[in-house]
Order: C-alpha cells, then structure tokens, then sequence
C-alpha cells in the first residue's frame, strides 16, 4: 500500500529530522509536538529552533499539538519519544491509530522494568500484530541528517511487504533506507550501542586515543551478538547498518549526546552534572545499561562492559576502575 500521509509522533531532534526525511521524499507529514509553542514555529516558521537550529522543513510538513489532528488519515505513525515514555504516549494515542496503518518505531533503547523491546512495547500497547510494527535504525545522527549530508538506515519489519512500503516512502537524494525482516537484531543494534558509545565517551573523557576507542567498539559489539544470538537475532544483521554502522558512527561523533554525556563522566563530571549539560536531550544508554544488563543476566549473557557502564551510572564505580576491571577480567579467546 503506498504510504501518502504520514504521523511523526515526537519532534525533537530524530522525529523532526526523520520528519523532514519523510517530506523530502514525497508524503504529507504532520509532525506532533509535546508544547503548543513547538508546533506553531513549525508551522509558522518552517523551523524547530529548539532541536534543529538553522534548518528549513518542507512545506508539506505541518505540526500540531493535537494527536488526533496528527494522526487522522495516517497511513504511517512514526513513534518518535524516549524509550522510556514510549508506553505511556502511546497509551494515550492507542485509540487514534488509524487501525491498518504502519507503528513504525524510531526509539533506541530497552523499557526498564519489562526488559522490552520498543516493538514489543508498541504491540502490546496498540495491541496489533508484529506484522504491523516495523522498526528504523541505522547510524542516523539527526543534526547530519537535517543538512542532508547521505546516510544509509535499515527498517525492519516482520512483514517485507509493508518495510518496501516504507522504503518507498523515505527514500530520497541524501537518505537509502535497507530492508531487513531482523527485527530483534536491529532494535538490539540500536539500544546496546548508545551504552557502548558512552564506554567509548568515558574512555576519551580520560584522554584515551584510538586503539582504546576501536578496543571498545569492537567488544562492545561482541557483547551485543551474544545478546543476539541468545534472543534470536540474525548474527549478520550485527555487521550491517543497524549493527556496527551505527555504532561506529555513535561511538566516534561528537554529536552523539550518548558519547558526550559518557565523555563528561570521563572528564570527572558526576552524573548529575552530565545530565545538566546534555539540556533535557536524551542519552537513552543511562537508563538503557540497566535494563540491558538485566536482560542479558536473565538469559546467562556476559556483557562486561554494559555491566561497567551501568556500574559507573548507577552504582558509584569510578571510570578509572571501570578501566581497571575490564582489563583485569580473565584473559580469554576472542570468540568466547
Ligand atoms: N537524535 C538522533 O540523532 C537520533 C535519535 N534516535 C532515537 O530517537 C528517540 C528520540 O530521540 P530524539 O528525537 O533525538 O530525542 P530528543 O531528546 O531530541 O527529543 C525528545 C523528544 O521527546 C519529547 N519528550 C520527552 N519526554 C516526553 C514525554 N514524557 N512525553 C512525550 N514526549 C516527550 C521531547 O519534548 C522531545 O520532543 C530516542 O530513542 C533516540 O535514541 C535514533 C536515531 C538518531
Ligand atoms: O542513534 C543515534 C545515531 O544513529 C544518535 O545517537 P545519540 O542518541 O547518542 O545522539
């Protein structure tokens, strides 16, 4: 079914982009904001000066406050809140969602408490199929994405069929989205490096260069396969763009809010004070390294460094004996 008009649900800095992305390949969007205020310089102005300074949307996206105004006639409902708000939001929208129309998930992270996936989240709470939920992930840093500097992205869905739908309906000049059926593979790609990245953040805040950096990245993404293979994701989808793609582009941007808030750790910064800088944008690897960890605990998972990243974040380890212990583990063969 070709997709004509679209809801992008959140308008910080990924949904006003992916917004723009929608736009620049041809659907009507209608972007809904949290704050009246949001809306109306959207509309007015055609600028979202709080997240996307500078930058100029389509005339065929509007904003509005009102979610029923958004998501009337949506054919796609791009969900684009923090992981951790995701169930409540959607809670009050469930009776709006047109009933055949694409939830498509946009949020990187693991709901605490539950140990869900986002997807997961949207079917129980919108009660619908997997077949319905597809999800975009990909190394999509929005401010890049907001000057249409080309990246590539993967959505996911159960259902292929209604992924090419999406393909077709954000594909443009600066934007080649890849199919893929791996939902689980992409959404744990996703959540498990915003945790590696702020490892990789902690490490520059103590002056570490890029052997420690690439050290990081590529155990980081050990741990995440084993994550994978024991929820039964694809072990390829990890070397894709939801895999390593992202990853590398998180754990090496300064525009990552993930890296910068570990970086600030790593400077000697308590998290307090990392939460203050990062002005309300979200770092979904804080909370995310907790229910991860819990995750990979309840399936007999070792993942060292999200252990130490949650440490770090919630247990008072100071970064310097972050190091010291990963380093101090048993010495083993690099396929264990
Ligand atoms: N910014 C980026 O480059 C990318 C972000 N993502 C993911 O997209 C998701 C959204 O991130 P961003 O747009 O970047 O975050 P952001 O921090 O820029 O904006 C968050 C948005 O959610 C709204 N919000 C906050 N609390 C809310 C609540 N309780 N109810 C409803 N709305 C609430 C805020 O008003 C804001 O509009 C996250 O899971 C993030 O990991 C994924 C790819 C790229
Ligand atoms: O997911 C992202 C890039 O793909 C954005 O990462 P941050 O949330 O760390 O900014």
């Amino acid at each position: 079914m070709a997709i004509e008009r679209v809801a992008v649900l959140g308008s910080g800095s990924w949904g006003t982009a992916f917004a723009k992305v929608i736009a620049d390949s041809g659907p009507e969007v209608v972007l809904w904001a949290r704050r009246q205020e949001v809306a109306s310089e959207v509309t007015e102005t055609r600028v979202n000066s709080g997240y996307l300074p500078g930058i100029s949307l389509p005339a065929n996206l509007t904003a509005t406050s009102d979610p029923a105004k958004a998501l009337d006639g949506a054919d796609a409902v791009v969900l684009a809140v923090p992981s951790q708000t995701l169930r409540v939001n959607l809670s009050a929208w469930k009776e709006l969602l047109p009933p055949d129309a694409t939830l498509v998930s946009l949020s990187k992270g693991v709901e605490l408490g539950t140990l869900k996936r986002m997807s997961e989240v949207i079917r129980e709470v919108a009660g619908v199929d997997e077949s319905q939920v597809a999800v975009v992930s990909g190394p999509n840093l929005a401010k890049e994405i907001a000057v249409e500097q080309p990246t590539a992205t993967v959505i996911a869905c159960t259902d292929h069929d209604r992924a090419v739908d999406l393909q077709h309906a954000c594909s443009n000049s600066y934007f080649r989205p890849y199919t893929n059926t791996d939902v689980v593979g992409c959404e744990l790609g996703g959540a498990c490096k915003n945790v590696i990245a702020l490892a990789c953040g902690m490490a520059a805040g103590m002056g570490y260069g890029d052997n420690t950096m690439a050290s990081i990245i590529t155990r980081g993404l050990a741990e995440t396969a084993r994550l994978g293979a024991a929820l039964g994701a694809d072990p390829l989808t990890f070397a894709g763009l939801a895999g390593l793609g992202d990853l590398v582009a998180t754990c090496a941007s300064p525009l990552s809010r993930n890296r910068s808030f570990g970086e600030r750790l790593g400077r000697g910064d308590t998290l307090a004070q990392a939460q203050e800088a990062a002005h309300g944008q979200v770092a979904e690897g804080v909370k995310s390294c907790s229910s991860i960890r819990e995750l990979a605990n309840a399936h007999g998972v070792d993942m060292p460094i999200t252990e130490g990243v949650h440490q770090v974040c919630h247990d008072g380890l100071s970064v310097r004996d972050l190091g010291a212990a990963l380093l101090g583990r048993d010495r083993k063969h690099e396929r264990q």
